[in-house]
């Protein structure tokens, strides 16, 4: 059970000793070899240096990137919130998620005239940043932070911090806001040498708000007797809304639009007050044992109800049944009692009870004077605490006879901190949107049953021997991204929230459900969304705790073969397994924490389920676990590619349809990632399942709207329709799937006069095929094919013909076969995120093919685009076609959607 710290439990940690210890303790990080590349220098400061500047990148004419040679960079990216009880610090680094510049991309580049995203004037872009807090009183250690880390200079990977020398002229100025801003001035300036630019505290929680709201999805959730939904907050209808921060204090602000706020009120009774008040009533040590206290207390010893009075009747006349609060604490005026009398436990909850009541009663009072419908809580004192949220809900809803609902952040105690980061006008954050974040959760704390057993885990090695530590303790792993108790006691009803479950999530680096945000400024919500407002990637969502479990199941058995053939990719070295162990107990780790808590990384679907393994393999640097069979694969279907044009060529064009469609369907059998495929790839080589594949592809299959695809294609009888200007083909698998599959489709749409875009993963997913390999494999292929020459010649992807593009010598005449990539590393694809390459070639697009179980049925089965869609899988999971229509392993879907005008 969580939170029961038994002796075994304990490690000697590097530092940590065998107690408990303060995770925000951070060791010194050596420098990346990253961060000394000079090309990750920042290019801002309060003032532009603009001397010597130069114009590179002649292909940009439209936005060229300016180099400031004479410009330092010692503007800081740090911002800070110090308040009564703590100090929010959130920071940025820079870690651009570089991919080369390859000719593959340059040739794209050029044809569509991609800009670089709005890079040049938002130079915070392209990093991640970072959400910490630490303890007031404690503000050596936030001093010592900043210190190691370098942030009040830039950060580690700042060129000024690793050559020393910084301009004695140029004072480091930081941003920061609350209270401390004024009260520890001099000591900032005594200890790092920094001023701090003070910025008023109310603006920069209004902006902090404002920004999370529109540009986090997600953000915003309720939370009634256990159960939290995600509320999708429509950015054109936020304003007005009343944001309730409880810190020590709380501030009621009713917010009508960026910077428009006014301050409406306020109570003296918050956060500090049950920090306070429950340490001297129970002589907790800390916050959070006050808050575990309460997890196991029975207020009805302490506070006097209805009932109490009543005779144990309610008083149903004005509507209060005998189980409500007449008096918090009204049981302690027994004289015959003393403090020692009363169980702290049952202090501790009264204290949470009375206080999180009247907050929310005097907020909801206060919305209504105000004529506001929506109520924003954040603040620490929330701190992801689920029975304090259901408290401060059931006020809200009890006070306002259920007319009004209390709302939370899931970054709920950093939007001040946020807001003065934002203040550093040049960071230009709040031009950012939505679909140029990504959040991830990667491992941060040694972290057993919700509690913390160490520092800061700082880098792979140090990951990869806390969880050795473990493994070999037999001591059960949890994902250290911390999260609200699960469950609730069952002891609901309407006067008693009920979520109180046994465990308190660490309070690790105050990163309560959430985790780095990564700032990519590349990523464009894709052109041909039908309605992008209305637009759901996720075909499962994972609330349904069955289908969950579900795929807890599917993922964890595959673990074992998923990590051989990682381990086997990185040459099956001693290192290479150990990493692959540390990753396996990481990815069950977040598994087992999504199991209990579904809503700890926010809304959950599959896909994103998909996408955490991915990164998770990343993160203990398996670049690509399949190499190997990607490879001998492309090999082998490459060798028997010709044969197939030549039978291909020999049919009629209604024959030659059908059979590309069925090929398609066939080789998509060649899955990495489903149980049942990889069992079947014992049973005989790559051509012989293929082929055995292709004999059962029987029409009609399960969804089967070829026919209409056909004659969109190629007309009937006299009618012909003009035929389609460029189709996207989402490509998935490598070998067979591509080349015997999506290359001959291909082939066939640019013998048509079609122009073809090959859509492929930019990182490694399973066996999926990449952007960057398919050059290469569309090469070998165009060796024994002058359709697929010409075509890869015009779109740039042969060498020779790269150099010829580059020189503009190409053939503009033949009808291009070009690659792009779609911005993702995951074996589904959500379209609200897609490179900026992929959003240019969907402009002129009229058709397009997805391909694949992820891409095409995890996701976006039910999509619908402004053009012409057709969805092309083999179903590799029982379960998923049963949900889907009905249906077995192995069926197929070739689903056509007319978009646009034809809809
Ligand atoms: N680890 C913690 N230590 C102290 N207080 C905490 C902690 N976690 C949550 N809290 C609660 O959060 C409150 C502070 O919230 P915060 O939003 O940071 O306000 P402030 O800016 O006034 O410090 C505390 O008064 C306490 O109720
Ligand atoms: C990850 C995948 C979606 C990839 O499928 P693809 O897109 O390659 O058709 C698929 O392998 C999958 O859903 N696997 C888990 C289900 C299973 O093992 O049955
Ligand atoms: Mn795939």
């Amino acid at each position: 059970m969580a939170g029961s710290s038994s002796s075994n439990n304990k490690i000697d940690n590097k530092g940590a000793n065998s107690k408990e210890y303060n995770e925000q303790k951070e060791e010194t990080k050596e420098i990346s070899p990253m961060s000394l590349n000079p090309m990750h220098q920042s290019s801002l400061r309060p003032q532009l240096d603009l001397t010597r500047a130069t114009i590179e990148d002649k292909w940009e004419e439209r936005n060229p990137t300016i180099l400031l040679p004479n410009q330092s960079d010692d503007i800081s990216h740090l911002a800070l919130d110090i308040g009564g009880s703590l100090i929010k610090l959130v920071y940025f680094s820079r870690h651009e998620e570089h991919s080369p510049d390859d000719k593959r991309k340059r040739s794209i580049k050029k044809r569509f005239g991609i800009p670089k995203g709005s890079r040049r004037s938002y130079p915070v872009l392209g990093g991640r940043l970072h959400f910490v807090k630490f303890e007031t009183g404690k503000l050596n250690e936030c001093l010592d932070f900043i210190s190691s880390k370098q942030l009040h200079r830039g950060g580690l990977d700042s060129p000024s911090w690793q050559s020393g020398t910084r301009p004695h002229d140029n004072p480091i100025i930081i941003k920061a806001t609350g209270g401390g801003a004024y009260k520890f001035a001099d000591v900032f300036k005594e200890r790092l040498g920094v001023s701090l630019d003070k910025e008023d505290e109310m603006a920069c929680l209004v902006a902090g708000a404002n920004f999370l709201l529109k540009a986090i999805r997600h953000e915003a959730f309720t939370h009634m007797e256990g159960q939290k939904e995600f509320v999708q907050i429509d950015h054109n209808d936020l304003f007005p809304y009343l944001l309730v921060n409880i810190g020590s204090g709380v501030s009621m602000i009713k917010v009508e639009g960026d910077g428009k706020f006014q301050r409406v009120s306020g109570t003296n009774v918050g956060g500090g007050t049950y920090w306070g008040l429950g340490r001297l009533l129970t002589k907790c040590k800390s916050f959070d044992e006050l808050l575990e206290l309460s997890q196991q207390g029975d207020s009805s010893n302490v506070d006097m109800h209805v009932g109490d009075i009543y005779g144990g009747m309610d008083y149903s006349k004005i509507g209060l049944s005998a189980s409500t609060i007449a008096s918090s604490f009204g049981k302690a005026i027994a004289e015959t009692k003393e403090l020692l009398d009363y169980r702290p436990e049952d202090i501790s909850l009264s204290l949470l009870r009375m206080i999180s009541y009247n907050i929310g009663q005097i907020s909801y009072l206060i919305a209504l004077r105000y004529g506001l419908k929506r109520i924003f809580f954040g603040g620490f004192f929330i701190r992801g605490h689920a029975y304090t949220m259901d408290a401060i809900s059931f006020a809200v809803h009890f006070w306002s006879n259920g007319q009004a609902q209390a709302m939370f952040l899931r970054h709920e105690g950093f939007l001040g901190a946020l807001g003065a980061f934002m203040s550093y006008e040049k960071h230009g954050l709040d031009v950012l949107r939505a679909h140029q974040l990504v959040e991830r959760f990667p491992m941060r704390f040694p972290c057993v049953g919700g509690k913390i057993y160490g520092p800061r885990l700082g880098d792979l090695s140090e990951k990869i021997s806390w969880m050795e530590k473990f493994v070999l303790k037999g001591t059960e792993i949890t994902a250290p991204v911390p999260m609200a108790p699960p469950g609730t006691t069952g002891m609901g009803g309407f006067e008693r929230p009920s979520s109180r479950g046994n465990t308190l999530r660490s309070d690790a680096s105050a990163t309560l459900n959430i985790g780095v945000l990564h700032l990519v400024p590349t990523l464009e919500e894709f052109p041909l969304l039908a309605d992008p407002k209305t637009y759901e990637p996720n075909t499962i969502d994972l609330s349904d705790h069955s289908e969950l479990e579900y795929w807890f199941v599917v993922l964890s058995e595959h673990l074992p073969d998923l990590v051989d053939k990682a381990v086997a990719s990185e040459g099956g070295t001693d290192d290479a397994r150990r990493r692959g162990d540390a990753f396996a107990h990481a990815f069950s780790a977040h598994l087992a924490r999504l199991m209990e808590e579904p809503a700890a990384y926010g809304k959950l679907g599959l896909a994103n389920l998909l996408e955490l393994r991915e990164e998770c393999l990343r993160e203990f640097q398996f670049v690509d676990a399949y190499v190997t069979i990607k490879k001998r694969e492309n090999e082998a279907s490459l060798a028997v590619l010709p044969d197939l044009l030549i039978e291909l060529d020999s049919m009629n064009e209604e024959e030659r349809l059908v059979a590309l469609i069925e090929g398609v369907l066939a080789a998509n059998i060649f899955d990495w990632g489903s149980r049942a495929c990889v069992d079947l790839y014992h049973k005989g080589t790559i051509i012989e399942i293929y082929r055995m594949s292709r004999k059962k592809m029987q029409r009609p299959w399960r969804v089967d709207d070829f026919d209409m695809f056909k004659k969109r294609m190629l007309g009937c009888g006299d009618k012909k329709l003009s035929p389609y200007r460029r189709a996207l083909l989402f490509v998935d698998n490598s070998g067979a799937d591509v080349v015997l599959g999506m290359l001959p489709l291909a082939r066939e749409l640019l013998k048509r006069g079609i122009e073809v875009v090959l859509v492929a993963n930019s990182l490694p997913a399973l066996n999926d095929v990449t952007a960057n390999e398919l050059p290469e494999i569309v090469a070998e292929a165009a060796k024994h094919c002058d359709v697929l020459r010409k075509a890869a010649e015009a779109g740039g992807l042969l060498v020779d013909a790269m150099v010829s593009v580059e020189e503009g010598l190409v053939d503009n005449s033949s009808i291009p076969l070009m690659v792009v990539e779609n911005g993702c590393g995951s074996p589904c694809i959500d379209f609200r995120q897609v490179s900026s390459e992929l959003a240019a070639a969907a402009k002129d697009a009229d058709l397009i093919i997805l391909e694949g179980m992820g891409r095409a049925l995890h996701t976006n089965f039910n999509a619908c685009f402004k053009c012409d869609a057709l969805k092309l899988a083999m179903v590799k999971n029982q379960r998923l076609a049963e949900k889907l229509f009905n249906g077995n392993i192995y069926d197929c879907v070739c689903r056509f959607e007319p978009g646009g005008e034809l809809r």
